[in-house]
């Protein structure tokens, strides 16, 4: 059985996304989603030569002064007149310099007698000092934010600043949540016997919550083809997220029940541990990813495909997560053929690694701070070599 390594899996993935219609929202709506075009700023800014500080404008040339004050120019309110020389202009944060003038006095380091100004300390060490060039920020014209790129807080006060009002932005994925197994119920529900109380729907809408997505949640469904042939053929989504029955067991019917409903599978087994069976396929219009029932296989499946999907669906153009490096805290065995993604501590700049990895254990991922990546057939790790890591929390 050929397992498929997990960046070309990752790969096959988006390219199979087409793309989604875009919209224009209010900046306050784009929050977290992905410019769809590359947004030039529509100003300068600043729009004006401005004062940095609180004090006085004037010309460096007449340093040391005296200076006659003969005006006063605030943020929104400035002082139009040419000033001439040994003449001086109150000024404040963020107002523009009068004409004339090229540089701020700190009123810490001015007395002022009435219209007269005088230097009481060292005053401006240099031509300009205290100010802000028009255009310092930006030009008008000037590339503020390129298209695939995050609408992070930064980059939407950016958009404000350029004279924006509204962005272009893909519209939100819809996204079908479906658990499978006849062993489940909704989690609070009495549990007796060998029920089991279903987790996988809530975490994934809980991994999904950062993006910008519509999430349609068809509930838990039964180990019945006829059922899950249904559901998956009448939901109308742009992706549709299954987990359970997605092994080689007789109960196992996510990727028979695509099948049977038109769909077909792209892939299927990866070269990953925990997370081997993920499938991903298409049906009709939507993309469907069949996740493991393990609830940690489920989540390093989400976090490498689910998430990553639906942030290329929405526009992203660098979707996938950013592992950063750490020293291993105590030695890890060599590795077997699979991408293996551990559960682990990151204590005192050093990863450690849980004793016991099975799939199943959701307090070890409950608990853990990171996933330590040891590639496939990665050699046996010391203390003090360094590994990738997925940071958690
Ligand atoms: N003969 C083989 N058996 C298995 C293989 C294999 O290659 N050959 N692969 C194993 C691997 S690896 C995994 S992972 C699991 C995944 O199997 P399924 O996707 O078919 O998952 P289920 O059998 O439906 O469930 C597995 C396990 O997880 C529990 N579960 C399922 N859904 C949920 C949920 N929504 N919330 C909480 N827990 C859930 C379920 O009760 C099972 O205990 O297959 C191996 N077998
Ligand atoms: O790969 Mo399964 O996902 O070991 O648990």
């Amino acid at each position: 059985m050929t397992l498929l390594p997990v960046d070309e899996a990752q790969s096959r993935l988006f390219a199979l996304a087409g793309t989604l219609p875009v919209e224009r929202v209010p900046l306050a709506e784009a929050i977290g989603r992905w410019a769809a075009e590359d947004i030039h700023a529509r100003r300068t800014q600043p729009a004006a030569t401005l004062s940095a500080m609180d004090g006085f404008a004037l010309r460096f040339a007449d340093m040391p002064g005296p200076w006659r004050v003969v005006g006063e120019s605030a943020a929104g309110a400035p002082h139009q007149q040419p000033v001439s020389a040994g003449e001086a202009v109150r000024i404040f944060t963020g107002a523009a310099l009068p004409p004339g003038t090229d540089t701020v006095l700190v009123q810490e380091e001015a007395a002022r007698d009435g219209a007269t100004l005088l230097l009481n300390g060292e005053g401006p060490p240099y031509h300009g000092r205290n100010t802000r060039a028009r255009g310092l920020d930006f030009h008008e014209g000037d590339t503020l934010v390129r298209a695939g790129e995050r609408l992070t807080p930064a980059r939407l006060a950016v958009l404000a600043t350029g004279g924006h009002g509204s962005v272009p932005v893909t519209r939100p994925v819809r996204v079908a949540l479906v658990a499978t197994g006849d062993e489940l119920v909704s989690p609070g529900e009495d549990v007796t016997g060998v029920a089991l109380p279903e987790s996988n729907r809530l975490m994934l809408r809980a991994l999904l919550a950062d993006l910008p997505v519509e999430i349609v949640d068809l509930g838990i469904l039964p180990d019945r083809l006829d059922v899950l042939r249904e559901a998956f053929a009448a939901v109308d989504v742009d992706l549709l997220v299954t987990t359970g029955g997605a092994s080689v067991g007789d109960h196992d019917l996510v990727r028979p029940a695509l099948e049977a409903a038109g769909g077909a599978i792209d892939f299927w087994r990866i070269a990953l541990r925990p997370g081997k069976p993920m499938m991903a396929g298409r049906l009709s219009h939507k993309l469907v990813l069949g996740l493991p029932g393990n609830p940690v296989s489920a989540f390093v499946t989400a976090l490498l495909f689910v998430k990553p999907l639906v942030a290329r669906l929405a526009g992203a153009a660098d979707p996938l997560p950013r592992p950063m490096m750490a020293m291993v805290g105590e030695p890890l065995p060599a590795n077997g053929p699979r991408t293996d993604y551990l559960r682990a501590d990151l204590r005192g700049g050093r990863l450690y690694a849980s004793t016991i990895q099975d799939s199943s254990m959701l307090l070890t991922l409950a608990r853990s701070t990171c996933l330590i990546i040891r590639p496939a057939n990665a050699p046996a790790a010391m203390p003090g070599d360094s590994a990738e890591f997925l940071a958690l929390a």
